[in-house]
């Protein structure tokens, strides 16, 4: 009945009087904008599960994807739940409206409300929703499940497709699995942990945001389940990189870019897929290098190790331009290792200060790795037998984890047979020579 005019100034009177009495502001992120998808309402159906805020709930709702292990708890409709940001409250409730469509069936409209205190805005945005994505990447990246590419035989390097074939990856081997001195292992995570949390340090000093380790001991030392702990620890996936089914630098190069953010590149039995390993024999006995260097090989930082692949040569240059020459902008959060069994026959490009982060020496049986596996494989905290194999193995028995794990696979059933053949077995291979069989078994590389 009231005239337009006066109808207009009393909304706004009352908008006025509103935004004056009701402190609180609050926003709809609903499922979908038209007929597309908010992320924004993914990342807080994420973010809310990873800060564990369900718990709270009454009602959540829990959700199992076909084939997948992982359960996420989100909230169910109608349920409300309080955060806290930088001393800012904020309220999350989430809302199910069943809503006809023009065919007569209906579908669930759903949408989260974030309720915050107006004098908080500020604070809010845009931090908080960067906050937000990031929590949501990073529970996504790790509940979902890992993948190990192997690069293919049928790579296409002139399309650039199918470089890489992937798998789902699902080693059993974690931390608390692998034998290894505490100290070490410890030394590890810690480094893991560092480079992880690492972002803003590797920007502030101007290094790419890459780690590289070297893994070197025996032939069954646990260098393939360390590179598997390592992933399950980080939740990244692994690229096993053959070097021989790549021909040259330029493959090489395209195979790297192609790998993805928050992964692993292995390169397993490095001295093996050298035509020759050690750069001093290699100059003199190698046919290829009578020939006249090209003028990559010329310009090459590191001349001396070469890998023969399909007709052709990658240098180890070019290998490791991508840890810390200009390729290595491409791509961020990626760890290289190299294994080896034989350290002695890397070239020193490889082991210089600066280049591997981390040499990491997977030795024989210590008595501490000794109780790690016979504690996983038998359940045996301690035996009347341990000293002795104490002794042996102090005294220079040297015997490999996997070596051992083979022992206690076969006699688990019979805890001491297990044990009294270990000992047996250690004796035989008791070796006279003081030598210092458990070297100083982790060091970092020196600094550049
Ligand atoms: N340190 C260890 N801790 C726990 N288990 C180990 C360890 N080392 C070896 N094993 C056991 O032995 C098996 C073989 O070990 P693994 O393949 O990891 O050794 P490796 O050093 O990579 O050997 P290679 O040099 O021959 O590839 C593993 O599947 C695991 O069961």
């Amino acid at each position: 009945l009231l005239p337009a005019e006066i109808t207009d100034a009393l909304n706004r009177a009352l908008r006025l009087l509103n935004w004056y009495f009701v402190p609180y502001v609050a926003f709809e992120i609903p499922e979908f904008e038209g007929s597309s998808i908010n992320e924004l309402y993914k990342n807080v159906q994420l973010h809310l599960t990873a800060r564990d805020l369900c718990r709270s709930a009454r009602k959540t709702v829990l959700c199992r994807v076909k084939n997948s292990t992982n359960t996420t708890t989100t909230l169910a409709g109608g349920e409300a739940v309080v955060e806290t940001f930088e001393g800012a409250k904020i309220w999350w409730t989430h809302t199910v409206h069943g809503h006809k469509q023009s065919d007569g069936g209906s579908q669930d409209q759903r949408s989260y409300s974030m309720k915050i205190h107006k004098r908080d805005r500020d604070k809010i945005f845009p931090a908080y929703l960067d906050v937000i994505r990031e929590n949501a990447v990073n529970f996504q990246h790790k509940n979902r499940e890992m993948l190990l590419y192997s690069n293919s035989k049928s790579a296409s390097f002139s399309t650039g497709r199918h470089l890489w074939q992937a798998v789902h990856f699902k080693h059993p081997s974690t931390f608390d699995t692998i034998a290894m001195e505490p100290s070490q292992l410890q030394s590890i995570k810690a480094d893991l942990d560092a480079f992880v949390a690492g972002k803003e340090y590797f920007q502030r000093v101007g290094r790419p945001w890459k780690r590289g380790y070297l893994l070197y001991g025996p032939a069954g030392s646990g260098k393939s389940s360390m590179i598997a702990a390592i992933a399950n620890y980080l939740k990244w996936d692994v690229y096993d990189l053959e070097l021989t089914q790549a021909r040259s630098n330029a493959e090489l190069k395209q195979l790297l870019i192609q790998t993805t953010n928050k992964s692993i590149i292995v390169i397993e039995d490095i001295d093996c897929s050298a035509s020759l390993a050690n750069p001093r024999s290699r100059r003199t006995a190698s046919p290829w290098c009578e020939t006249p260097p090209s003028s990559e090989e010329e310009g090459a930082a590191e001349p001396g190790m070469r890998f023969e692949g399909n007709g052709g040569r990658i240098t180890l240059s070019g290998l490791l331009n991508f840890t810390d020459g200009l390729w290595s902008c491409c791509g961020n959060e990626r760890i290289l290792i190299f294994t080896t069994n034989h350290v002695e026959e890397l070239d020193d490009a490889l082991l210089r200060p600066g280049r591997m982060d981390l040499h990491i020496h997977m030795s024989y049986c210590s008595f501490a790795a000794f109780k790690t596996l016979v504690l996983n494989y038998l359940l045996l905290e301690s035996h009347i037998l341990f000293p002795k194999v104490e002794k042996l193995l102090c005294s220079g028995a040297r015997v490999t984890p996997a070596q051992v794990s083979e022992i206690l696979i076969q006699s688990r059933d019979d805890l001491d047979g297990a044990v009294q053949k270990l000992v047996s077995f250690m004796e035989h291979r008791t070796m006279s020579s003081s030598a210092k069989i458990f070297p100083e078994t982790l060091h970092h590389a020196p600094k550049k």
